[in-house]
């Protein structure tokens, strides 16, 4: 059994930051993490990177040739990658062993998570390899300074829930940004109750009936709360990968290969 996680959330949210922090940690612990990158428009990394998009396909020949411009040339690069899973993907997974822990470094054009099916293929083929995959996503503390934008936040990471139905972990990224941590407290285990007032207080009146009806559906999923996430400690960083390896049952399958050993047998 492989683990991944795949990294995704909005543009400059911190995804390839969080990657390489993450295996400065696990280099730290002596564990081994392998980063993917999956963005075709990357071009300086602070990890080492074990498999790279841009060796299948290169987002400027795309524009080129193509005369798309980024945004439409990073679609087309990504569904040349799902036309080519088999092949390319099959090919590098070869690589690595059964209990192998890769990490996916995505692009930050949400529509690779909201509705264009191409991660949806990629996390079935990985699903077949084997892989148990979790969602991390990403969402900037900077951007929840009021509910509206908290709202907005949570349905976006709500559609990539929706899209690709895998176990997911929120994270609020930039906590070292946050001057006033009280101001986000509210966010991090949001009372529905207490958004919703303050959503109705926000928006004009005849929002009320909408506002209810967005509340209750965050409330439902019950996958809002988020995970905030300070790169300056190594904690934070350390709670956050437990959380996710408990998603991805990381750790308990290496403990029953423990028990299962028995050095008797031989
Ligand atoms: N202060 C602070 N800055 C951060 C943190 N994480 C990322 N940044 C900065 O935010 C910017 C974007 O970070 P990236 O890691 O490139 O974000 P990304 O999500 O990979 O961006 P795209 O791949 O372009 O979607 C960079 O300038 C980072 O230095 C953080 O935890 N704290
Ligand atoms: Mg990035």
């Amino acid at each position: 059994m492989g683990y991944a996680q795949l990294v995704i959330g909005p543009a400059g949210s911190g995804k390839s930051t969080y990657c390489s922090s993450l295996y400065q940690h696990c280099e730290t612990m002596r564990r081994t993490i392998h980063i993917v990158n999956l963005d075709p428009a990357a071009e300086n990394f602070d990890y080492p990177v074990a498999m790279d998009i841009r060796e299948l396909i290169s987002l400027d020949d795309v524009m080129e040739e193509l005369k798309l411009g980024p945004n439409g040339g990073l679609i087309y690069c990504m569904e040349h990658l799902e036309e080519n899973l088999d092949e390319w993907l099959t090919e590098e997974l070869d690589n690595y062993t059964d209990d192998d822990y890769l990490v996916f470094d995505c692009p930050g054009q949400i529509e690779l998570f909201s509705h264009v099916p191409v991660l949806k293929n990629f996390v079935e083929h990985l699903k077949r390899k084997n892989f148990n995959v979790c969602v991390v996503y990403l969402l900037d503390s900077q951007f929840i300074t009021d509910v509206t934008k908290f709202i907005s936040g949570c349905m976006a990471s709500l559609s990539a829930m929706v899209q690709l139905e895998l176990p997911h972990v929120n994270i609020l990224s930039k906590m070292d940004l946050v001057k006033n941590k009280r101001d986000i407290e509210d966010y991090l285990n949001p009372e529905p109750r207490v958004l919703l007032s303050e959503l109705n207080q926000r928006m004009a009146p005849q929002y009320e009936k909408l506002n209810k009806s967005l509340i209750e559906l965050v409330d439902q999923y019950s996958m809002v709360s988020f995970i905030p996430l300070d790169l300056r400690k190594e904690r934070s960083i350390q709670y956050i990968l437990s959380q996710i390896d408990n998603c991805i049952q990381y750790g308990e399958d290496a403990d029953v290969k423990i028990k299962d050993f028995d050095p008797d047998e031989d």
